[in-house]
């Protein structure tokens, strides 16, 4: 640099002094290297889980519901097929997977997000880490598992839901089996992707096969089991 352009301290100065504000911090050079610390916190975490199924679902599902009770049926379920399961870490349908599968024995993973109303990790999760960011914990629920399976939920259920989809679709991910765990939640979001969507060319018929419906927890992991032997075509 040259002239005008000349900074006007050295970059050992500004290492070296102590005195300044502290608005770096929260520059983005220095967030790429928080960004880059949750990677590898979660791969070194997660890199000898073995098998493993994501399990998304309501933060908002009540313990006293039958859709808690489905969430500790597929958590146990899932153990007794030989995997870990990996939920968001949080309560409702999540706390459930995780109460399931620590209570069949197996390894109950919590993947855990900060937010503002954020109440920590629930007490069934014994492998647990803690993100600050969305898209590095989404790296994670699809890198450490063999399929989703995806109990009723809102907005955050439904982007964990999409973002899977479209990787499979768009072949980032190949093998990559998908259950919907409750027909009457839902039914009605197919009907809309086949009836609306995949009717007006914005959705490949071909593309809703990605997606399996089911109430039966057995099948949602049969489905998880043989649809990750299968070849794709
Ligand atoms: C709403 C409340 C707490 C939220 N706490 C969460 N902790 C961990 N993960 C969460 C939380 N909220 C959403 N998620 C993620 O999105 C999915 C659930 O979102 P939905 O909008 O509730 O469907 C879930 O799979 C998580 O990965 C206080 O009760």
């Amino acid at each position: 640099m040259r002239r005008s352009k000349v900074p006007v301290s050295t970059t050992d100065q500004r290492l070296l002094d102590t005195e300044g504000s502290a608005d770096w911090l929260h520059t983005d050079p220095w967030r790429v290297m928080r960004i880059q610390s949750e990677f590898v916190t979660g791969f070194g975490a997660l890199a000898e889980l073995g098998p493993a199924v994501s399990v998304f679902g309501s933060a908002r599902t009540r313990p006293d519901s039958p859709v808690y009770a489905l969430g500790e049926q597929v958590g146990r379920a899932l153990v007794e097929a030989g995997f870990a399961v990996i939920t968001g870490g949080g309560p409702g349908a999540m706390e459930a997977a995780n109460k399931g599968a620590l209570e069949a024995g197996g390894t109950s993973v919590g993947l855990g997000i900060e937010l503002p109303f954020e109440a920590g990790l629930n007490e069934h999760v014994d492998l647990g880490v803690n993100f600050r960011y969305f898209f590095a914990r989404k790296t994670m629920f699809v890198k450490y598992a063999c399929g989703f399976v995806v109990l009723p939920g809102g907005f955050g259920t439904l982007d964990e839901l999409f973002e899977a989809v479209t990787l499979v679709q768009t072949q980032k991910v190949t093998r990559f089996p998908i259950v919907l765990l409750g027909s009457d939640y839902w039914g009605g979001l197919l009907d809309w992707l086949r009836g609306t969507a995949a009717a007006e060319g914005t959705v490949g018929e071909r593309d809703l096969a990605l997606l399996t419906l089911t109430d039966d927890v057995d099948e949602a992991v049969r489905t998880v089991v043989d649809d990750g032997r299968r070849p794709r075509g």
